[in-house]
């Protein structure tokens, strides 16, 4: 980086040699073992692996919602274990966006509300929290139906809610851990294509979790665990969607196992 700065080199997140283990003595589980990877500004990963490689250990890690055994994790060039619990804490909040498989959407509230639910429990101005909750719905085409309740409207507008909440604050780096998992393919494609308009145009930067070669396909690049270790990347490039789909099913050919069988 020739003296740059990992911010001013567009190096958001460093991943240096991490390990992480579960259990104690008797019973030692090695979730993790020394995966190193760095991602620049505005990159669109997925992570695949079989079921056990280690794939949410690893988001769990990066969103500070687990901590590492060994190694470092940087976030714009700064150390997040040497972060203070109330620093973590605004971290999360001001900088992470998470999308799980079930959205996770409270069943009592519109969809505008658990939009914006964050915003108005940090004291926003209610004002200025409807007009960033409609502009990023509009983007992601659920401007319409804002006033639903989640159990009105379909799966794949649950999860784009989902997304839209996660992005709402402004927060730079999505962390999706199967996203389309309990979609059909058609609402997960739909979904996909959002994802990367967020990537796109609002430049979010997306760490996701997938089973899915599919889904896989739609990002810039691709990391392959395989018992805990960074088996294979492979880079989308110049190339499009489909030939990019069919080179992960070739890498998962060569991983083995039930990568994309236990959706
Ligand atoms: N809290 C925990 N305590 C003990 N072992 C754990 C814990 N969480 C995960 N593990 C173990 O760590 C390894 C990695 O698990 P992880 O959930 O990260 O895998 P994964 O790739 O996300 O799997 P899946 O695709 O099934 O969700 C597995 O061997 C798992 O059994």
């Amino acid at each position: 980086m020739l003296g740059l700065s990992a911010k001013e080199a567009g190096i958001m997140l460093q991943v240096q040699n991490i390990e992480k283990y579960y259990g104690s003595q008797n019973q030692v589980t090695k979730a993790l073992d020394r995966v190193s990877f760095t991602v620049e500004d505005g990159a669109f990963i997925a992570i695949m692996g079989a079921s056990g490689s280690g794939k949410t250990t690893l988001l769990n890690c990066i969103s500070t919602i687990d901590t590492i055994s060994a190694g470092d994790i940087l976030l714009d060039g700064q150390s997040i274990a040497q972060l203070s619990p109330r620093q973590l804490a605004q971290f999360r909040r001001e900088r992470l966006g998470f999308v799980f498989q079930d959205c996770n959407l409270l069943d009592t509230l519109t969809l505008e509300e658990n939009i914006g639910l964050a915003l108005s429990l940090n004291h926003a101005d209610p004002h200025s929290v409807q007009q960033r909750v409609r502009a990023i719905a509009e983007e992601l085409e659920i401007g319409e139906i804002l006033d639903k309740f989640p159990y009105q409207v379909s799966g794949g507008q649950k999860q784009r809610a989902a997304c839209a909440r996660a992005m709402v604050a402004g927060q730079s780096l999505l962390l999706a851990d199967e996203p389309t998992g309990a979609l059909d393919s058609k609402a997960s494609k739909n979904l996909l294509e959002i994802m990367t308009r967020l990537n796109r145009v609002l430049g979010a930067t997306i760490l996701m979790v997938t089973h899915d070669p599919y889904s896989a396909s739609y990002a810039s690049r691709v990391l392959f665990l395989k018992d805990g270790r960074l088996f294979n990347e492979l880079l989308r490039g110049e190339r499009d969607r489909p030939a990019f789909y069919h080179e992960i099913l070739d890498v998962l050919a060569l991983l083995g196992g039930d990568v994309s069988d236990v959706t």
